[in-house]
């Protein structure tokens, strides 16, 4: 797939500034990234680094920090000297002028007063946003190359906030500036959709109201808040997941073919079919959060009211299900439904577009729907199941699969991280994975006004014990719009 700005000058010196380099998502993420990157040669020469937070940390300090999480191979050593050689780090307050045109000042020097392109990426909590990008705007841009901002979401908390913070940023920057970062538009299999969709003639044709019965997408995480409930206690799993990660591979899964592969071709269907998508009503929706089990171990022992950093009566869903409707030519009459939740039984992330049932049935009602599995993770594979004659000297029928593994099909492929394809993205100002304004904008139109209803009236969440596939409610909901569970697929594979 060609897209506009794929590459970049690989001469032009670049500088990445990371605000917040004394955080946890700096040293999870944003670290072990650009040394992935650095390691592979695949940063432009000379890319330097400088990390920028309150704390006072020397660069030894923050090597400290990072490394277990770093993943370095015995002989990856002489290299990964290197990559912290061409590191800077700065202490000051987030607020404060002087600490940036000091900053400003050290990343002169680290460039050598060269006319190095600057991407600033911003580890940090909202509250904190508005003063630090003024900060940059004011002071800290490159003065003869090009300057990039990266954002994390939260991206406000409602449409009011979202919009609050898009009209700042929007004062401040070009949108061709900005980057805000959804990291499951990283994620190999999300980014496969638009091939799968539009590079097969026998699903693209398929892919409609006359063939589709529902569309289901699954986010379920094995952990509890992990001692974070402070922070997830403000937003929720509908603001943590659906409102950003399932909503956006909704808009690849529903959206029309885009007139090209440049990101503003695409951007733009997206938007256009969340357009069609009328707000989440309270009726759409079962809500859930998880109690602790008695007889788990650890973590599992413990339910979400439990936590001490999360109030005793907190409504707070940590497990949401909802169903969404497009008002559209292509999909009315289908329902997609979201689901994600904490605390379930199992981490995966998949999407499953179930077929309708085979009109004038010759077989007594024994076949079972076609259903396309998209596994986004843990072990990506696509596959399609269908039914087959039983081998042998038989009629019987029976539920198979056409079987794309991953692990199998491309042994020795190199997935990347998600974050390692976006940051490089970045680098060479492709915006085709990231959100761009209107997109947020109609994601909140949608999700505001049931978030409001849940926040407002009290709306009380059905308890699910932890470890469990959350509330049955849930399956009931799935089962009314039209997705059938029959619970005998067996699949004979590796996994
Ligand atoms: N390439 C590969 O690696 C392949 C692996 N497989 C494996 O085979 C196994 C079965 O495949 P799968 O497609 O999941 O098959 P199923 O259609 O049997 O789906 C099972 C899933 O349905 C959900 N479920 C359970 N009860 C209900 C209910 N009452 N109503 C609605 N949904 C329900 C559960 O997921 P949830 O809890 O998420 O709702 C469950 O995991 C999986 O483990 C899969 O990974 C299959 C094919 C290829
Ligand atoms: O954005 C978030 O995503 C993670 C899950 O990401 P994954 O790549 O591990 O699937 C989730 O744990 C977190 O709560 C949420 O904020």
């Amino acid at each position: 797939m060609k897209c506009e700005g794929t590459h970049f000058d690989s001469h032009v010196p670049h500088t990445f500034v990371i605000f917040g380099a004394s955080g946890d998502l700096a040293k999870k993420k944003i670290y072990p990234t650009l040394w992935w990157l650095f390691r592979d040669n695949l940063l432009p020469k000379p890319t330097n680094f400088c990390g920028y937070a309150r704390s006072k940390l020397s660069i030894e300090e923050l090597r400290t920090k990072c490394h277990p999480y770093m993943k370095v191979q015995p002989h990856e050593q002489a290299k990964y000297e290197e990559f912290w050689q061409c590191h800077a780090y700065a202490a000051g307050g987030y607020d404060k002028r002087s600490d940036f045109v000091a900053l400003n000042e050290q990343l002169e020097r680290l460039e050598n007063h060269s006319n190095s392109n600057r991407i600033f990426y911003l580890a940090l909590p909202p509250s904190v946003f508005e003063q630090v990008t003024v900060n940059i705007k004011e002071i800290c841009l490159s003065q003869r190359g090009w300057s990039r901002v990266i954002i994390e979401k939260p991206f406000g908390r409602d449409d009011v906030t979202s919009k609050k913070l898009s009209d700042h940023l929007a004062s401040l920057f070009h949108e061709e500036q900005l980057y805000r970062i959804d990291h499951y538009l990283g994620k190999e299999m999300v980014q496969n959709l638009m091939t799968i969709r539009f590079a097969n003639k026998i699903l693209n044709s398929t892919w409609n109201r006359e063939n589709i019965a529902s569309v289901l997408i699954t986010f379920k995480e094995p952990f509890g808040t992990q001692g974070r409930g402070g922070y997830f206690d403000e937003f929720g799993i509908i603001r943590d997941v659906m409102q950003n990660h399932l909503l956006q591979i909704l808009s690849l899964v529903a959206m029309e073919k885009p007139t090209s592969c440049q990101p503003d071709d695409i951007r733009d269907e997206k938007v256009k079919v969340l357009k069609s998508i009328p707000a989440l009503t309270l009726d759409d929706m079962v809500l859930g959060q998880y109690v602790g089990n008695p007889e788990g171990e650890g973590e599992a022992r413990e339910g979400y009211l439990d936590d001490p950093t999360v109030s005793n009566d907190s409504n707070t869903p940590t497990f949401a299900q909802g169903v969404l409707r497009i008002n559209n030519e292509r999909w009315e009459g289908v329902p997609f439904i979201l689901r994600c939740g904490k605390a379930l039984n199992e981490r995966k992330a998949v999407v499953r577009i179930q077929y309708r049932d085979v009109p004038g049935d010759i077989f007594e009602g024994n076949s079972k729907r076609n259903e396309l599995v998209i596994r986004v993770q843990p072990g990506e594979a696509l596959y399609f199941k269908m039914m087959t004659k039983s081998p042998g000297i038989t009629f019987d029928m029976e539920e198979t699969e056409l079987d794309l593994t991953y692990e199998h099909r491309y042994k020795d492929s190199y997935l990347p991280d998600a974050y390692e394809r976006l940051i490089l993205d970045v680098f060479c100002g492709s915006q085709m994975h990231f959100v761009r304004s209107d997109e947020l904008h109609e994601a909140w139109r949608i999700f505001t006004p049931v978030l409001h209803e849940i926040e407002n009236t009290k709306v009380k969440p059905i308890p699910y014990v932890f470890g469990t596939r959350g509330p049955k409610e849930a399956d009931q909901k799935t089962s009314e719009n039209n997705f059938k569970y029959y619970g005998s697929y067996k699949w004979h594979g590796k996994k």
